[in-house]
C-alpha cells in the first residue's frame, strides 16, 4: 500500500548558462518525487522544465501543488503494486500534467521493480543495450566558447556528439556559427542543431538547405511545433536528417507525424507524453513506421536521466543516440554514485529499480523550503 508521496524542489546552478532560444537555463530546479510504501519500499520520480513556463505548459511549482493537492490524493491508500492500474486513475480524473504523471509514474514503476528486484528495464519490455551513447549541448551563445567546449569534451571523450542551439540570433548568423564549429571540429564528430521552433517555414528552408551543404546531421524542430505539414514538406525536400521534439507530445502525436512522413527521427522524451509507457508507444510508432529513434532529454537530473536511460536501453535501435548528459550540466549531484559517463557512452545502471541511490541528506540539504 502507498504510505507517502512526497514532492520536493531542488534548485542547482548549472555549470554556465546554456541557452536555448526560448530561455537561458542558470539554474534547474527538479521536481523530485518521493514515494513510500507500507511494506518498506521505495521509489523515486523526477520532472523538469525549461525555463519555467517557457517551453511547455507546467512549471516546477505546477507540478509540485498539482500533485501535492490533486494527484498524490489519489494515489495514497492504494496497493502500490498495480502501476497501469493507478495510472489510468490518475488519467480519469487528471487532465494533462504530463510532466506530474511523468515522474509519479517514474516513482511508482521504481519501485515495483525494487519488490520485484529487477531493472526497471525489465518492466518496460527488456533490456537490449547496457550503455547508451550522449550527446553534448553547445549552448554558451559564443562561437570559440562553444569550439573550446567541444574539444575538452572529446578529449575526456565523453562526448562525440554535439547539438547545437540555435534560433536566437539572425538565421545567416546562426548558420554562419554552426559552419565554423563544424570546420574546427572535422569530420570525426557529429553535429546537428536545435532550433527550438525559431524559424518560420522559409527562414527554414533557406537555411537547411546551406547547413545541408555543410554536412550537418539533423535539424531539431526547425518550425512551430503546430506546423505538421510545414515540417513534411521540409522532410521531403533534404536529405538532411528532421527531428521532431516539441511536435512530439503523445502517441497520437507520433502516429500523425508518422501517417503525414513529417518527420525522419522522433526525439523522444519521457515528460512531455507524460511517461515512460506513454514514451515507449510513441518510440513503438517510430519503429513500426520506419522513423529513427533519439533519445531526448528535459535537462533532468539524475533521476529523470536514469530512468530515461532504462525505457531507451529497450529500443531495437537508437540510430541517433541520446542526449541524456542533464547531469552533467549540473554543479551539483543528489546520487550517491553519480552515473557512470565512459568512452562517449552512458552506462545504464544495472541495479534493481532504477538502480540509482538518492542521497536523501544532500536533497534534504538542497531542498527549497
Ligand atoms: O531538446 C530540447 O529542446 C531541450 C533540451 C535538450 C537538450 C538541450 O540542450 O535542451
Ligand atoms: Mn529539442
Amino acid at each position: 500500500m502507498i504510505s507517502r508521496v512526497e514532492t520536493l524542489l531542488v534548485d542547482v546552478p548549472a555549470i554556465r548558462p546554456h541557452r536555448l532560444s526560448v530561455a537561458t537555463v542558470n539554474v534547474q530546479t527538479l521536481v523530485l518525487v518521493h514515494l513510500v510504501c507500507d511494506d518498506g519500499v521505495e521509489g523515486w520520480g523526477e520532472a523538469t522544465t525549461i525555463g519555467g513556463l517557457s517551453y511547455g505548459e507546467e512549471s516546477p511549482e505546477s507540478i509540485k501543488v498539482n500533485i501535492d493537492r490533486w494527484m498524490a490524493p489519489l494515489l495514497v491508500g492504494h496497493d502500490a503494486s498495480q502501476v497501469a492500474r493507478l495510472m489510468a486513475r490518475l488519467n480519469r480524473a487528471v487532465r494533462g500534467n504530463h510532466f506530474a504523471k511523468c515522474a509519479l509514474e517514474t516513482a511508482l514503476m521504481d519501485a515495483q521493480a525494487r519488490r520485484l528486484n529487477i531493472p526497471l528495464s525489465e518492466l518496460l519490455g527488456g533490456r537490449l543495450h547496457d550503455e547508451l551513447s550522449v550527446a553534448w549541448t553547445l549552448a554558451s551563445g559564443d562561437t570559440e566558447k562553444d569550439i573550446t567546449e567541444a574539444q575538452s569534451m572529446l578529449a575526456l571523450r565523453r562526448h562525440r556528439i554535439f547539438k547545437l542551439k540555435i534560433g536566437s540570433r539572425r538565421p545567416e548568423e546562426d548558420v554562419a556559427h554552426v559552419l565554423a564549429v563544424q570546420r574546427e571540429l572535422g569530420d570525426s564528430v557529429s553535429i546537428r542543431v536545435d532550433v527550438n521552433q525559431a524559424w518560420s517555414e522559409y527562414e527554414a528552408e533557406r537555411s537547411i538547405a546551406l547547413l545541408e551543404a555543410g554536412g550537418i546531421e539533423a535539424v531539431e524542430q526547425p518550425i512551430d511545433a503546430a506546423n505538421r505539414a510545414g515540417l513534411a514538406r521540409l522532410a521531403q525536400r533534404f536529405t538532411i536528417a528532421i527531428m521532431a521534439d516539441e511536435a512530439l507530445k503523445s502517441p497520437l502525436d507520433a502516429l500523425d507525424l508518422a501517417r503525414g512522413a513529417a518527420a525522419d527521427v522522433f526525439s523522444v522524451k519521457i515528460s512531455p507524453p507524460g511517461g515512460l509507457t506513454a514514451a515507449r508507444r510513441m518510440a513503438d510508432i517510430a519503429v513500426l513506421s520506419g522513423i529513427a529513434l533519439y533519445g531526448g532529454t528535459m535537462l533532468e537530473g539524475s533521476v529523470g536521466t536514469a530512468a530515461s536511460a532504462h525505457l531507451f536501453s529497450t529500443f531495437p535501435k537508437l540510430s541517433f543516440g541520446s542526449e541524456l548528459f542533464g547531469p552533467l550540466l549540473l554543479t551539483e549531484d543528489i546520487l550517491r554514485e553519480p552515473l557512470v559517463y565512459r568512452d562517449f557512452m552512458l552506462q545504464v545502471p544495472q541495479g534493481a529499480g532504477l538502480g540509482i541511490a538518492v542521497d536523501e541528506e544532500k536533497v534534504a540539504a538542497l531542498c527549497r523550503r
